[in-house]
This record gives C-alpha cells, sequence and structure tokens, in this order.
C-alpha cells in the first residue's frame, strides 16, 4: 500500500515554476492524507497563477492514481492568503492538554526504571506483571525500551500487533497480561536512531492509541538511565509512582540515585527501591554468595528514605525462564525467586500502588 512518503516523494518531483523548487518544498502543498486508498491535498498558490498549475495538477493526479493501491486521487486548490497564515487543521482540535495527565482506562501507572542498564529492570517488570495479574489485577505492560525491547521474548509473544483501523493498536496478551512494545514499532533489523520528539511521540501513542482496555495498574519498561522516554512520560501522564530496579554494587547504585533525583524533580512519587541479584545460592551445594555486595540496596534506600520494597536473588532459574518466554512466576510459582515477586506484589497492591 502507498504511504505518504511515497507520495512526498512523487510530489517532489514536480518543480514550482514561480520559485524554481519543488513542490513539497515551495510549501504549496498542505494537509496531505493518505488514507484508505484516498490521496487528499490542498495545493495552495496564487489566485493568478491557477491556470498555469492546472496541467501540473492533472499530471500529479494522473502519476498518483498509477500508485499500488490509490483508489482515488483529490486535490483541491486554494488560494494563498498573504496577509494570514494557511489554516492549521491541527488548530481545530481541541487544545493539547498540559501537564501529566490521567490515560483513561487506566487507574494507576507504575514505571519501573533504573539508572544503569542490565540490573534485570526488565525481568522484574515482567515478573512483577504476571504475579499482580495471578493476583487478580488487569494489568498491562509497556515495554518502553526501544532501544533494547525484551518484553516480546520475556512473555513469549511475537508477531506485530495489528491496527485493524490504522488509528487504534491492539496489543498483544500472555500469562494474563495484556503488553505492547515500543520495539514492535520498528523493524526487528532496523538499528533505532530516534530522536527525543520521536520517542515522544510514539510514547504518547503507546499510552493513548493502543487498545489497553480497562487496567488496574500499567506498568511501563522504562530504558535505562534518565533519557527523553522518562522525561516524557513523566510529564504526560500522571504516575502512580516510580520503582528503582538496582543491583548491590556501588556503580549501580550512583546511577540509581540519579534516575530517583530524576523523578523527584519531576514530581514523580518514588515508590520504593528493589535489589536485585541480591544473593546467589548455588544450585549444586546452597552455598549463598553476595555476588555483587550485599545490603547495599537496603542501605541506600534508608539513607534516601524511601522504602526497600523486595530483594530478589541471583538466580540461574530467573534468567532461564524470562529468556524461555515464561517468567519464573508462571513458570515455577512455588519457588522461592517465584515467591519474591508475589510478595513484592502483593505489598504493592496493599498500598494502593498496583
Ligand atoms: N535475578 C536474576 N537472576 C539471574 N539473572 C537475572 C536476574 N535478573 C536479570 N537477570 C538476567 O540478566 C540479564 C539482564 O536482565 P534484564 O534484561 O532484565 O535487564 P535490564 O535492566 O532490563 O536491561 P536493559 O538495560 O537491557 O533494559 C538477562 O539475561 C536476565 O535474564
Amino acid at each position: 500500500m502507498t504511504n505518504r512518503d511515497e507520495v512526498l516523494n512523487i510530489l517532489k518531483g514536480f518543480t514550482d515554476p514561480a520559485t524554481g523548487s519543488d513542490l513539497v518544498a515551495s510549501g504549496m502543498v498542505r494537509a496531505l492524507s493518505v488514507e484508505a486508498g484516498e490521496v487528499r491535498f490542498v495545493m495552495e498558490i496564487d489566485p493568478a497563477r491557477a491556470q498555469a498549475m492546472q496541467p501540473i495538477k492533472v499530471e500529479i493526479e494522473d502519476r498518483l492514481s498509477a500508485l499500488d493501491g490509490v483508489s482515488k486521487v483529490s486535490i483541491v486548490m486554494t488560494a494563498h492568503a498573504a496577509t494570514k497564515p494557511p489554516p492549521d487543521l491541527k488548530a481545530a482540535r481541541p487544545a493539547e492538554p498540559k501537564g501529566p495527565q490521567k490515560i483513561p482506562g487506566i487507574d494507576r501507572i507504575l514505571a519501573v526504571a533504573s539508572g544503569k542498564g542490565g540490573v534485570g529492570k526488565s525481568t522484574v517488570s515482567a515478573n512483577l506483571a504476571v504475579a499482580l495479574a495471578a493476583e487478580g489485577r488487569r494489568v498491562g505492560l509497556l515495554d518502553a525500551d526501544v532501544y533494547g525491547p525484551s518484553q516480546p521474548r520475556m512473555l513469549g509473544v511475537s508477531g506485530r500487533p495489528a491496527s485493524p483501523d490504522g488509528k487504534t493498536i491492539l496489543p498483544l496478551r500472555n500469562h494474563g497480561v495484556t503488553m505492547m512494545s515500543m520495539g514492535l514499532m520498528t523493524r526487528e533489523e532496523e538499528a533505532v536512531v530516534w530522536r527525543g520528539p520521536m520517542l515522544m511521540g510514539a510514547l504518547q501513542q503507546m499510552l493513548t492509541q493502543v487498545q489497553w482496555g480497562a487496567l488496574d495498574v500499567l506498568i511501563v519498561d522504562l530504558p535505562p538511565g534518565t533519557g527523553d522516554v522518562q522525561m516524557t512520560l513523566a510529564q504526560k501522564a500522571e504516575l502512580t509512582g516510580a520503582v528503582v530496579v538496582s543491583t548491590p554494587q556501588d556503580i549501580a547504585l550512583l546511577d540509581a540515585r540519579k534516575g530517583i533525583n530524576m523523578f523527584e524533580k519531576l514530581g514523580t512519587p518514588i515508590v520504593g527501591m528493589i535489589e536485585n541479584m541480591s544473593t546467589h545460592i548455588c544450585s549444586n551445594c546452597g552455598h549463598e554468595e553476595h555476588v555483587f555486595g550485599h545490603g547495599g540496596v537496603a542501605a541506600e534506600a534508608d539513607k534516601l528514605g524511601v522504602p526497600l520494597l523486595a530483594e530478589i536473588p541471583l538466580s540461574l532459574n530467573i534468567r532461564v525462564a524470562a529468556d524461555g518466554g515464561a517468567p519464573i512466576v508462571v513458570s515455577e510459582p512455588d519457588s522461592a525467586q517465584a515467591q519474591a515477586f508475589r510478595t513484592l506484589a502483593r505489598q504493592l497492591i496493599t498500598d494502593g500502588n498496583a
């Protein structure tokens, strides 16, 4: 099917005789829409030139009609007004609300953040989501990590989300969790180089155009660090709070502190910290080892005056389960590791955060 870019490319091939630049660069093409096989736009020109432009208009109509899937081409020529800016179709819509907004149908939004990459934020998000579902909550999981989306793999879902009407996006669902990943909006082999405004637009779409249904809680698995996605989320959506995941190492903690600082500045409540890879229990001999140190996150949480919500052990089974598409909470529900996540979920529900 033809898309907007293809239409624009064709229009760029035509020259505006008055200015010598192409039709798109000259600014005369307005309100272009490509929808259900119909290409529509306005050509804004000086009325004195209307006649001279007529053959160009006809030629454009022929070229666009020949495109794959195009059934109708409507080009309207309007007089350009030198004194008044052209009508901005967007201005007809209600003004965009300022400040963080509640997303209709979603009771709570819980952001899962980490200062540093690879501390297990996605593993915690996936297990927490299925643990909340096991408690009977209606749970959504938004994987907002465009650079390394991992939720499709962790929840064992594949395929691209459908958009039957071209406006709303149908999320995927597994293990009782409704899931959408920003990574599913790009092709797998595509290197993602998204600028701030694109990220902001994509995140906004994920929040408002995905058919989440009625949710008790939407968990947002954020990218690591303190970047555009974190800022946009906190500025656009009314967040119940943020949970910060860290390993006990000093360097991870230092970064976690930065993350907490950012949320405080943005006015997002810190629900608490989670220590991941807290302790390692050897699956052969039962010996307990503190691979990344011990108690670091507890001490830090204490210092910052935020609760330590959970200590999740470093466990081969957690990794294997996550890699296999069935988080440990569903694949080994009776294990101590699964219970750690179930306890965390119950705590969040009790406190009204999930
Ligand atoms: N408690 C744990 N025990 C064992 N392995 C774990 C644990 N938590 C996470 N892992 C493993 O560590 C790796 C990184 O985890 P994960 O992808 O969840 O981190 P992340 O913080 O989301 O990373 P990213 O920065 O890519 O978003 C994964 O292979 C995961 O299976």
